[in-house]
């Protein structure tokens, strides 16, 4: 063990320790700090190996310090054979790093079997330059509902709640040190991606690009190249096990459209989707959906409305509950007019339990079946609600919703869809193992 002094002492470590433990010697860092001479914060390096092991990091962390070493300590952590040696580099306090170093993904490469890929000879779109937008891809064949477009894992990606304890420089230091570590081709596809509010380049390319994934703010350099549609054809999501983010095709797109996903929830009214696309991303939305004239506006924010309310009523289930499967069959009607293509997995699960609460077993699993073929693309295979609806469709008698309308309430838990979007809010990143 040995003291947490100077970032010299680094380079003291042993080369010959096994690779996974190795850490570069961390000259760059301490050449880094001393360049950045208008700091003077507190700052020292993690030299103790024991403090670190068993993480995988490829250089030891630069971190810096609160009152004491631990909860207030954050630091950049990179690992360059993450994601098939593209690497990422995470700012993170301590804890944090070790349920993260010590997870699936970055200790084994068999999870990252299915990730940065499919490397394309000739990818199925094109990137272009798009007026007002930046760059876009355009789709240059035929895509179908459910078509893979690529699978890659983050390259930067910054915990929130520690970052918003620090000071702009202090957290420019860490962005600056975490992108300069990154391997040589990586960093340069970082700093291509579009920077739209100008300032800072690394930090002005994060808020620009990166997705929200419970407390982290992670940049996957190919999504972030998807501009918004508030009724996109594309969708991704985020799978823990492989660190990666999955984005598939959700309805037939032609040669020469623009690909897109959705940056806001489908949701929102006209009002709130304009207030947040301009507040958190800084462009006006031209969207079809938000540049239609005000009655078909008007008419999409009165389904949105009426969406919200029937869900409500779906989601009581007291003794005296209104709902009935005829609710539940408006409910996929609304969805339909509002060309909500894979959420549409929503109202299909509402109308699956409905028929599963009076027993209707054919009913059940038909859109038991539907919802999970949706819940593929839109929550990803593992989640937990996909694998709740897959189990209704094959055996609705075992699912604790079967028959619920005849058993005394209280006595069993049924999760709806509203559930699940408190649940994705409080979800960890990674689990810990
Ligand atoms: C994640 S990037 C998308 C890719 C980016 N256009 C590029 O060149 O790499 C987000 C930025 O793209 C632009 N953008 C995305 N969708 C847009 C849209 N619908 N209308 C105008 N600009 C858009 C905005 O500048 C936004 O800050």
């Amino acid at each position: 063990d040995s003291s947490d002094g100077k970032g010299s002492e680094a380079c003291l470590l042993p080369r010959n320790i096994p690779l996974a433990l190795q850490w570069a010697c961390d000259t760059d860092a301490e050449h880094f700090y001393r360049e950045a001479d208008n700091y003077d914060g507190p700052v020292r390096f993690l030299t103790s190996r024991s403090r670190i092991q068993p993480y995988s990091w490829t250089y030891q962390p630069f971190c810096l310090f609160g009152d004491s070493i631990g909860s207030s300590t954050i630091c950049v952590w990179t690992d360059h054979n993450f994601g098939g040696g593209r690497g990422i580099s995470i700012v993170a306090d301590v804890e944090d790093a070790k349920t993260i170093g010590t997870s699936g993904p970055f200790r084994n490469s068999d999870y990252l079997k299915e990730s940065n890929v499919p490397s394309y000879t000739y990818p199925p779109f094109e990137q272009r330059a798009l007026p007002g937008k930046g760059f876009g891809l355009i789709a240059n064949t035929t895509l179908h509902l459910g078509n893979r477009l690529f699978a890659h894992t983050p390259v930067f990606a910054v915990q929130d709640s520690r970052a918003a304890e620090l000071t702009e420089n202090d957290l420019e230091l860490l962005y600056e040190l975490g992108i300069k570590r990154l391997p040589e081709k990586t960093r340069k596809i970082y700093m291509d991606l579009h920077g739209h509010f100008g300032g800072h380049a690394i930090s002005d390319r994060l808020v620009t690009n990166a997705f929200d994934l419970n407390d982290y703010s992670a940049v996957f350099p190919e999504t972030s190249r998807l501009n918004h549609d508030c009724r996109p054809n594309a969708h991704y999501y985020f799978e823990k096990s492989t660190f990666t983010h999955y984005v598939h095709i959700i309805r037939t797109v032609l040669p020469g459209e623009e690909l897109t996903i959705s940056y806001i929830s489908p949701y929102l009214n006209h009002k709130q989707r304009e207030i947040r696309i301009k507040g958190q991303w800084g462009f006006k939305c031209d969207c079809k959906l938000c540049t239609s004239p005000p009655m078909f506006t008007k008419a999409s924010d009165e389904r949105l409305a009426l969406i919200f309310d029937l869900e409500e009523e779906l989601d009581d289930l007291s003794l005296n509950r209104t709902a009935s499967p005829d609710i539940a069959l408006q409910l996929i009607s609304l969805y339909e007019q509002e060309r909500f293509v894979t959420p549409a997995a929503e109202a299909y699960t509402y109308a699956a339990l409905e028929y599963s609460y009076i027993g209707n077993k054919p009913m059940a699993q038909k859109y038991a079946a539907k919802a999970h073929e949706l819940n593929l693309i839109w929550r990803g295979p593992t989640n937990k609600y996909s694998r709740g609806m897959r189990n209704l469709m094959l055996e609705p008698e075992n699912h604790p919703s079967w028959l619920y309308s005849e058993k005394p309430r209280g006595d069993i838990t049924i999760h709806t869809p509203n559930d699940e979007k408190e649940d994705e809010k409080n979800e960890p990143m990674v689990d810990a193992e």
